[in-house]
């Protein structure tokens, strides 16, 4: 039996450079890892199927499911003959925008390459995963990483000086699609400093890093749920040193240098927000 974290994803800047002819968004973001994971067990079954096993309402498990898809491709890409039995222990908010079904898929490649000793190196996996989706190849190394093309080309980066990080997911869902579909070019007004965050990463700088987060779909998701501005401005007002929405939304998160301040941003959030997470930056 194997056993495979898989963590959640913040986008500490988000930039949509232009719309590509095959539909996609050119983008510039830097994505990190946070202490909030979803585990994953795999074995082998005699048969060739793929059992998917998820105690959850909204996630699906069957070839919908991107844990399911992972394997698949594996299995017919390196024509294992022998099935898989995955149980999933989702902890992960779903649809918000923390890459929870696509750090589930990175966790399936990394797990099916050691459960049927296959060798690959991450780099091998990171790009195969790229044809099931454009998340999947940052979580396959789970780090932090400056993502460009649709999101699966990758460099990686330092990681983020420590800090806490509260995630306020709020009780509705968006569609990562929708949000894309409804970004206009006005939309990018906002002037986002991905050079100033690399920077900041580079030289360990909490400060410059706080100042230097951005994300170009937050307008696009808050016209469509204005909540978002909301929680961003009790989180603000509760002292974060800096307050973001992460990928496609909804979710919010505020980043605090200290124990007590994230545990004051914690108690203002109770009563606006039932799904709220106190964890730390992995990177
Ligand atoms: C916004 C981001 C930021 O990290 O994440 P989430 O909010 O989903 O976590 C990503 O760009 C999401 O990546 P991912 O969720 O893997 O997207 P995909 O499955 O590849 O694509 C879903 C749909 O989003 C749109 N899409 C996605 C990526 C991209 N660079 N441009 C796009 O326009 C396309 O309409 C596509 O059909
Ligand atoms: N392993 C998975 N976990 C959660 N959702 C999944 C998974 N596989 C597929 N999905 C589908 O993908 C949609 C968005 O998934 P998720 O990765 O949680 O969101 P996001 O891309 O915003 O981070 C969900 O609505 C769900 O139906």
């Amino acid at each position: 039996m194997i056993y495979e974290n898989a963590p959640a994803k913040i986008n500490l800047t988000l930039d949509t450079l232009y719309k590509r002819e095959d539909g996609y968004h050119e983008v510039e973001m830097i994505m990190t890892t946070v202490d909030l994971n979803d585990r994953l067990t795999l074995e082998k079954r005699r048969d060739k199927k793929i059992v998917l096993k998820v105690e959850h309402r909204y996630v699906p498990t069957d070839h919908r499911n991107l844990a399911y898809k992972a394997a698949k491709l594996m299995m017919d890409r390196y024509g294992i003959e022998q099935g898989v039995t995955i149980t999933l222990d989702k902890a992960i908010p779903i649809a918000a925008g923390l890459a929870g079904g696509s750090s589930d898929a990175a966790a399936t490649f990394r797990g099916m390459n050691r459960l049927f000793e296959l060798g690959l190196s991450l780099e091998v996996l990171s790009e195969l995963s790229a044809e099931i989706g454009s998340d999947i190849p940052f979580c396959i190394y789970g780090k932090t990483a400056l993502c460009t093309g649709r999101g699966e080309k990758l460099k990686m980066l330092p990681k983020p000086p420590a800090a806490w990080v509260i995630l306020a997911k709020p009780d509705i869902s968006v569609s990562t699609a929708d949000v894309y579909g409804a970004l206009k070019v006005e939309d990018k007004e906002a002037d986002i400093q991905t050079e100033q965050c690399v920077k900041a990463l580079e030289a360990g700088d909490y400060q410059m890093l706080v100042e230097n987060l951005g994300n170009t779909l937050e307008k696009v998701t808050t016209e469509m749920h204005p909540v978002i501005q909301s929680l961003k401005e009790t989180m603000q007002k509760a002292g974060v040193d800096a307050a973001l929405m992460s990928g496609s939304g909804p979710t919010v998160y505020g980043l605090a240098s200290k124990e007590r301040q994230a545990k004051s941003v914690v108690n203002a959030l109770k009563g606006c927000c039932k799904e709220v997470y106190m964890v730390r930056l992995l990177g």
